[in-house]
C-alpha cells in the first residue's frame, strides 16, 4: 500500500487539528494510499482518528467548525482540498454511508432515484432501470420490488442500510466510505449488509471503518492500523493479520482475536480456534470490550 499507480485515492501528509479548550491533533500528517475496486479497512481503538481520516477523504469533517486540516487528498490524482470543483461534485464521487442509516421521506423507489433525478435528464424508464439495478446491486430488489412506492421509512433499519447504500451508488461514486455501517443493525441485517459489500468491493473502492476486528478480516482486502493519529502499519489483510510487522500492530492483533483464513494455514491464533473464536464477535461487528479496550489510546 505506497502510492501505487492504481490507487483512486489517497492522502498526502494530511494533518487535522480540532481547535477549542482543548486542541487534538487527530490525525499527524497520515499518507495513505487506497487502491482500486479493493475494500480498505481502517482499525484502531478509540479515538485513533478513523472517522477523522475517512471523513477527511471527501471533506465531511469540515461540518465540525473547529476542525482544521493541512496537506491534502488526491481523488485520481486531483487535490479534494486545494481545487476549485464544487464541494457537492466531490462528495458525489467521494460517498458516505453512515452508521445509523436514514431514509429519505419519500417512496423507495425515490430514495435511489432522487439523485439522478437532480443531476440528470433521464427518462422514466432509464429511471425504473437504475432504481432496479441499485437495488438488485445491494440485494434488495427481490425483497421491495413490489412496493416500491411505500415510503422508505417503512423498511427494517437493515434494509434502510441497504437501501442508502443504493442510493449512494445511484450517484455512480468512485470511492464509497462507509462508517461502522453494520455496528447499528441486529445480527442477521448486518450479516447482509455484509455480504452486499462483499459483493459491491468487486466493483468499488471501498473504505470502511470497523471497530471489529473479525469483520476487517471477514471483508477486507487492505488494512490501515492507526494509533493516536499516525498510521502504524499498512498492509492486504492477509498479511497484516498473519504477519504483523510492528510490535504495536501484534499486540493489537493478538490481544483481538483468533486469527484463521479459510485454508486453514499459518494459523497463528494464540487460542484453540474454535468456530466461536474464528468468528468471535457478535455477527453485527459490533464492537466488545475485548477487541476494542486491550490498547485504550491515551491523549
Ligand atoms: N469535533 C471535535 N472536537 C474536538 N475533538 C474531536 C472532535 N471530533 C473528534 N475529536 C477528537 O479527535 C480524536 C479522534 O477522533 P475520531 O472520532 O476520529 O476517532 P475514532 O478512532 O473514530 O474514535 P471511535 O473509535 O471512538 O469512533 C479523538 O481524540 C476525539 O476526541
Amino acid at each position: 500500500m505506497t502510492h501505487d499507480t492504481d490507487s483512486v485515492i489517497r492522502t498526502d501528509d494530511l494533518e487535522v487539528t480540532y481547535t477549542g479548550n482543548r486542541e487534538i491533533t487527530a490525525l499527524n500528517g497520515v499518507g495513505v494510499d487506497f487502491a482500486e475496486n479493493r475494500l480498505t479497512a481502517i482499525i484502531g481503538p478509540s479515538g485513533c482518528g478513523k472517522s477523522t481520516l475517512l471523513k477527511s477523504l471527501n471533506r465531511l469533517h469540515e461540518i465540525q467548525p473547529n476542525a482544521e486540516i493541512t496537506g491534502d487528498v488526491y481523488l485520481e490524482d486531483e487535490p479534494v482540498y486545494d481545487t476549485d470543483e464544487p464541494l457537492p461534485e466531490i462528495r458525489r464521487r467521494v460517498g458516505y454511508v453512515p452508521q445509523k442509516p436514514t431514509p429519505l421521506p419519500v417512496s423507495i423507489y425515490n430514495n435511489v432515484a432522487y439523485g439522478p433525478k437532480i443531476h440528470g435528464d433521464h427518462s422514466r424508464e432509464e429511471l425504473d432501470e437504475i432504481v432496479e439495478t441499485q437495488l438488485r446491486k445491494v440485494n434488495l430488489w427481490d425483497e421491495v420490488k413490489d412496493r416500491l412506492d411505500a415510503p422508505g421509512a417503512e423498511l427494517s433499519t437493515g434494509q434502510i442500510q441497504r437501501l442508502c447504500l443504493a442510493r449512494s451508488l445511484a450517484a455512480e461514486p468512485d470511492v464509497l466510505l462507509c462508517d461502522e455501517v453494520t455496528s447499528a443493525l441486529d445480527p442477521i441485517s448486518a450479516e447482509q449488509v455484509e455480504e452486499t459489500l462483499a459483493d459491491l468491493k468487486e466493483e468499488y473502492t471501498i473504505i470502511m471503518v470497523t471497530h471489529s476486528m473479525e469483520q476487517a478480516k471477514r471483508l477486507a482486502d487492505d488494512v490501515i492500523f492507526l494509533y493516536l493519529g499516525d498510521v502504524v502499519e499498512t498492509n492486504d489483510a492477509r498479511s497484516f493479520f498473519e504477519n504483523p510487522q510492528n510490535e504495536r500492530t501484534r499486540e493489537f492483533v493478538k490481544g483481538h482475536t483468533a486469527v484463521e483464513y479459510d485454508d486453514g494455514e499459518d494459523d497463528v491464533s494464540e487460542g484453540d480456534g474454535s468456530a466461536d473464536e474464528v468468528n468471535g464477535d457478535d455477527a453485527d461487528g459490533s464492537r466488545s470490550t475485548e477487541e476494542t479496550e486491550s490498547i485504550p489510546a491515551e491523549r
